[in-house]
């Protein structure tokens, strides 16, 4: 539905500033139906990205090809304006005008279009897309008398009332609060695939990307650095920074001693653990060991390692209530302290000894970054590289 190609974008330098490569030669592929979200860190060209998609900014060079047509190419000299490459925007702020009812909010796009298709279509339009997003019967209301959540709804009708082929959605929920975030995510989610659109989405929020898309492009930098479905990338994460962006973990300093299949052997500064290993990696590399808090299986008592687990023994070194959960850092041999997550009813007491059974397919030993990810510590990687 949506194929971009080498797409690059360089803003010129500023006085006093450098020029900025903003995409470098960008490629992905969005499936028909799908949600696709764009996910990275500020800075890294999501919305670059987007606005080259939407025709609001012009690539470099590369190309993109919605559906059946081309509307960008830099070698064949084309450039589809935003108007006549039918999409629908959703921005983080709504831009709701508050001196319009809704209904006159949601037909203003079809008014914009300098077709203006007749009142009675206008009027059909608008109760359609208001419909889609379940709020039929609110289009006499002032745009101001709504929450949040339903004006983000609105927002999400505007952008559907032209019947567009494809939905971009940039941060739309970043200014709901926290709550009202999680409740919307689940709703934006089957609302788009009731209507069956195809949405590539921008955000920074790990979250957010997981629980919506149906694939992730990871961008670092102005590039994307790995593309898949959210529990893939989790699971299957191929540097530092994937494993560190896409949920949370212990990013561990290691070196591979052994390999064997998609095993390998990391030596790491409490021990030698077994795990699968991201392609392309070799005994010898300085690596990082990624384990997921909820990879342990932790008990207050020895446990026989079987098969192809690690077993450590630490010590409790601190325990964080978290609701239904609780975080436990332990502190291992050699000093280091590894982050794991509990059942909140089987808290341990600080101090306390603790097991720890590591299975080889949840830990994966994965390709360190030039600039590591944030929690691999700069001082821990140029020690075990020593
Ligand atoms: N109009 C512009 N002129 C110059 N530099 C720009 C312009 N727009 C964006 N940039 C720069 O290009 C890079 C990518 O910006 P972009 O807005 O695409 O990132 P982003 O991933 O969407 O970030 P955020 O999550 O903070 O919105 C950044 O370094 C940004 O400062």
């Amino acid at each position: 539905m949506l194929k971009v190609s080498h797409l690059e974008r360089t803003y010129p330098a500023q006085p006093g500033g450098a020029a900025v490569h903003a995409l470098k030669s960008v490629s992905l592929s969005v499936e028909q139906g799908d949600i696709f979200s764009l996910l990275g860190p500020s800075g890294c060209g999501k919305t670059t990205m987007l606005q080259c998609i939407a025709g609001l900014e012009t690539p470099d060079a590369g190309r993109i090809v919605i559906g059946p047509q081309t509307v960008y190419s830099r070698a064949e000299r084309i450039q589809v304006s935003a108007s006549e490459r039918g999409l629908g925007m959703v921005f983080q702020s709504y831009a709701i005008w508050p001196h319009m009812s809704v209904a006159e909010n949601v037909a203003f796009p079809l008014l914009q279009r300098g077709r203006n298709p007749g009142r009675e279509q206008i009027a059909q339009r608008v109760d359609e897309a208001l419909a889609m997003v379940e709020l039929a019967g609110y289009g006499n209301r002032s745009a101001t008398q709504l929450s949040g959540g339903q004006q983000q709804r609105v927002a999400l009708a505007r952008a559907l009332v032209h019947k567009p082929r494809l939905l971009l959605l940039d941060e739309p929920l970043s200014n709901l609060d926290a709550k009202l975030r999680d409740t919307m995510r689940i709703e934006l989610r089957q609302l788009i695939k009731s209507i069956g659109i195809t949405a590539v989405f921008v955000t920074h929020d790990q979250i957010e990307a997981m629980g919506i898309s149906d694939k992730v492009a990871l961008m670092r930098g102005g590039e994307v650095v790995q593309v898949g479905k959210s529990r893939d990338i989790y699971l299957n994460p191929h540097t530092a920074f994937a494993a560190d962006f896409m949920g949370s973990g212990n990013l561990i300093p290691c070196t591979i001693s052994d390999m064997g299949g998609d095993r390998a052997v990391a030596t790491t500064p409490f021990g030698r653990i077994r795990a699968r290993a991201a392609a392309g990696l070799r005994i010898g590399d300085d690596a990082v060991l990624v384990i997921r808090p909820n990879a342990p299986i932790v008990d207050t008592r020895p446990a026989n390692a079987q098969g192809d687990a690690a077993q450590i023994t630490g010590n409790v070194a601190s325990v964080t209530f978290l609701g239904e959960k609780i975080e436990v850092q332990v502190r291992l041999p050699g000093g280091y302290d590894l982050v794991t997550t509990m059942n909140t009813f089987d808290a341990p007491a600080e101090g306390q000894e603790i097991h720890l059974t590591l299975p080889a397919e949840r830990c994966i030993i994965v390709h360190r970054d030039n600039a590591a990810a944030s929690t691999v510590r700069d001082a821990e990687l140029a020690g075990v590289a020593a």
